[in-house]
């Protein structure tokens, strides 16, 4: 197949920086646009990235070269893709209005931004959990009048270190579930040169971050009805979020009672077994196996384990009896691959594949 033009807007944060590195050799989506804040504008993005390209692998030599466009410049920008990727930085009114805007040009927006994540008619997706919500594009695409032009988003990082291993129990029904996360730096945009405070430090505070751990499960787990998404009301999630000097890769410590208790092995053979719709389909991003479960006690490690099915697998480990709960155990997943640029690329080949997102 012709390979989908993509535009990546917000393409010189550190988000932006994982969609163009994810995207270097993709095999449908090819980078012909960046686009940023007006400051940046007019540069090669070489040049507007400067010293501030944060990943490990060297910057994609496709895109060094494109010149970078205004945001805000709407109509020029989707005058050149098919489709883009959101990881703008800007307030979330701003937000919801700039991608409310390349929808309605007729583009497609897969958004790495919490700004729509709460619209009853925008799909907030994790492939393997709820493609389902896909189906409400086309109540969304009454209210703004477009044929093709949409918004579907990815829920935020922290949630899936524990909802894919929820969702895979979910015929024994949890009701009550705390998690307490364990978040890298690079979740905030960041690595240890631009925040010496987070070496050798906790800090037991991400602004916003708890309230997002406990309601997004239950939008994922919802439903449509009306033509929106009505969110479910169990299981009841409370959370503690706290940064700890890690780069990159999100703990979640979980407590967990179900309605129907579950053996131990019950868990651990549904762990292992879970498949979703893009593992059927073989998207090109897809884990072969979403979850694993390690038996080691020492395990999941980030160290050891992050990138796990190239970050986009989740890695779970010790579970056991609780005294208060019937079980806890730990997961772990990347924060900026399957929770950031990645989750988002899979979503797009989603799309792709259900015929939502074409050649312009
Ligand atoms: N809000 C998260 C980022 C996830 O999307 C964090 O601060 O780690």
């Amino acid at each position: 197949m012709e390979k989908l033009k993509v535009g990546v807007l917000g393409a010189t944060g550190m988000v932006g920086q994982r969609f163009l590195s994810l995207l270097e050799n993709h095999e449908w989506f090819d980078v012909v646009c960046v686009a940023a804040s007006p400051r940046s504008a007019g540069k090669t993005y070489e040049e507007a990235v400067g010293s501030r390209w944060k990943l490990d692998t060297p910057m994609p030599e496709k895109v060094k070269g494109l010149i970078v466009d205004n945001v805000n410049d709407v109509e020029k920008v989707s005058a050149k893709v098919d489709f883009v990727f959101s990881a703008v930085d800007m307030t979330k009114d701003e937000i919801k209005a700039i991608e409310e805007a390349y929808a309605k040009t007729e583009t497609p927006v897969v958004s790495n931004n919490s700004a729509h994540r709460w619209t009853p008619d925008v799909p907030m997706v994790v492939p393997e959990i709820n493609p389902e919500h896909l189906e409400v594009i086309k109540f969304q695409q009454q209210r703004l009048g477009t044929k093709k032009g949409f918004i579907a988003v990815k829920p935020n990082c922290s949630i899936q270190s524990y909802t894919p291993a929820l969702h895979a129990l979910k015929e024994f029904n949890p009701v009550r579930v705390v998690a307490t996360t364990y978040q890298a730096i690079s979740g905030a945009g960041k690595n240890f040169s631009d925040w010496p405070e987070m070496v050798g430090n906790i800090i037991p505070y991400i602004g916003g971050e708890e309230e997002k751990s406990e309601q997004e499960p239950l939008r994922i787990w919802g439903h449509i009805e009306n033509g929106v998404i009505v969110k479910a009301e169990a299981p009841l999630i409370t959370t503690q979020c706290i940064r700890v000097p890690v780069l990159n890769g999100h703990t979640a410590a979980v407590f967990v009672d179900f309605e129907k208790k579950p053996s131990k092995e019950e868990m651990i053979a549904k762990w292992k077994s879970f498949k979703g719709l893009p593992q059927e389909l073989e998207l090109p991003s897809a884990p072969k196996n979403f979850i694993q479960y390690l038996e080691e006690d020492n395990r999941p490690q980030v160290a050891l384990d992050v990138d796990y099915e190239r970050g986009m697998g989740v890695s779970l480990g010790r579970l056991r009896e609780d005294s208060l709960f019937q079980y806890k155990f730990v997961g772990l997943s990347h924060n900026t691959l399957r929770g950031a640029a990645g989750g988002a690329v899979l979503i797009a080949e989603l799309l792709v594949k259900q015929g939502r997102i074409e050649k312009k």
